[in-house]
């Protein structure tokens, strides 16, 4: 097994860890669990996850197995791991990759700077790959260096739309119930072929569900399971839950999910995805302030506005910036209070030209200024604010639409 970048999880501290996140969104996604840990009367869990992603893909129809596919050059893995990396509580992520495709694991891993991963090599089928990430957890195997969570969470690494709502729901079940999964209603009735392609019978469809992912456990049962389980089903097996049932005799709560868990398997499925990246872009905005202190004040005034419109927006002094344009924020409103006028912007356009993060999607930026009428006359300030129009003819070359909002106000007495 090969353990993730240093950042890595250390020796397991119960409970959720903040790591990867910062200011509220840790604090929140933190609270989340033990939140849950508070009203459930208990303390919150130790959670890790493992992600089976040794496919080759070949409903795909790509040479490329599909958890490698670039969606805006970014693989698709890489979207879920990002996904699992907003929840703070999720201690360690286990990811089973085929031999031949562990270098390409670890660029990714390097090149996203994905937190809290290890590696595993995959089995030849789902079922033994997901075995083999258990094993990594499990502190009977040989140089173990991870530790035993309660409860584990078993997610495709190419359902990249699972969010921590969901996440939440499953591990609070399986910890009340062994074992639980996210379900959605069937699109199309299930029916059963006789020998001859006829048909012989088909489901009532309102009394099934589709079985998606997330899935959670608590490790025992599902460890339990897969060491008892039979080769049969290691090799044509689809099911976690019903191992569960089958072999540790616990029948898994189920939990509506979103209708974005779905797992990409056509081609179709990738079109599909790339849509809903491109949606869900639109609504990230990365708020730029140039000094600690604005950050503070008029950036989290920004953020409080910038939030009843959209769905992530954050607000940095520029110390992770290089880390927010890695996760593709597309949309920047950069401030510029104290400095002079354009040094905040062209260092945010320098970086956002390094990054190339604009070959495929246009990045936004809005330059912000502000104008105190009584110390600086508007023409002066207004020819300088103008030059932004030289900026913007350049930036535009790579893909970055600049405009800039001029703010007039009175100074403040
Ligand atoms: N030996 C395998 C087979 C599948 N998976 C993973 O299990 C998840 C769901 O499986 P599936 O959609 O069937 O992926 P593939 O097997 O790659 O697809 P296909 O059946 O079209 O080849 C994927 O993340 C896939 O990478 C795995 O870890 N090990
Ligand atoms: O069968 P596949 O390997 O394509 O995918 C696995 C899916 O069946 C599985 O993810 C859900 O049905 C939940 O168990």
């Amino acid at each position: 097994m090969e353990l993730g970048p240093p950042g890595g999880s250390g020796p397991a501290e119960p409970g959720p860890r903040l790591r990867g996140l910062r200011g509220a969104d840790a604090a929140a996604s933190a609270s989340s669990l033990s939140r849950f840990g508070a009203e459930a009367g208990c303390r919150a869990p130790a959670v890790a996850a493992v992600l089976p992603a040794g496919g080759s893909g070949e409903r795909m129809g790509v040479p490329t197995p599909k958890q490698f596919c670039p969606i805006l050059e970014r693989p698709l893995i890489s979207y879920t791991l990002q996904a699992l990396e907003r929840v703070s509580w999720i201690k360690d992520i286990i990811v089973a990759v085929t031999r031949e495709n562990m270098e390409t694991m670890k660029g990714i891993i390097q090149r996203y700077q994905h937190k809290r991963i290890s590696l595993v090599e995959a089995g030849v089928t789902r079922h033994r790959s997901i075995f083999n990430g258990l094993k990594a957890l499990a502190e009977d195997q040989p140089n173990c260096r991870l530790s035993k969570p309660e409860v584990v969470i078993i997610h495709d690494a190419v359902r990249p739309f699972v969010e921590e709502d969901v996440l939440l729901k499953v591990v609070t079940a399986a910890q009340e119930h062994g074992a639980s999964g996210a379900i959605r209603p069937l699109v199309s009735t299930v029916i059963s072929p006789s020998a001859d392609s006829c048909l012989d019978h088909s489901l009532e469809r309102a009394r099934y569900r589709a079985s998606e992912m997330p899935q959670a456990f608590l490790f025992d049962v599902i460890y339990d399971a897969y060491q008892q389980c039979s080769d049969y089903d290691l090799e044509f097996g689809t099911e976690c839950l019903h191992l569960a049932l089958k072999y540790s005799h616990i029948k898994a709560k189920l939990v509506e999910g979103s209708p974005d868990l779905w797992k990409v398997t056509y081609k179709r499925d990738l079109y599909a995805a790339e849509s809903i990246i491109k949606e869900r872009i639109s609504q990230k905005v990365c708020v730029v302030m140039d000094t600690k202190e604005d950050e503070e004040h008029v950036g989290h005034c920004l953020e409080e506005m910038l939030k009843t419109e959209l769905n992530h927006v954050k607000v940095t002094s520029g110390q992770d910036l290089q880390q927010i344009i890695l996760e593709q924020c597309y949309n920047f409103v950069c401030v510029n209070v104290m400095t002079s006028d354009f040094e905040e912007t062209q260092r945010l356009l320098n970086m956002l030209e390094e990054s190339n993060l604009s070959i495929l999607y246009p990045v936004v930026v809005i330059s912000v200024h502000f104008l105190d009428y009584e110390s600086v006359p508007l023409g002066q300030k207004m020819e300088k604010v103008m030059q932004i129009r030289e900026f913007a003819k350049e930036a535009k070359k790579r893909n970055i639409l600049l405009s800039g909002l001029l703010i007039y106000f009175p100074q403040l007495l």
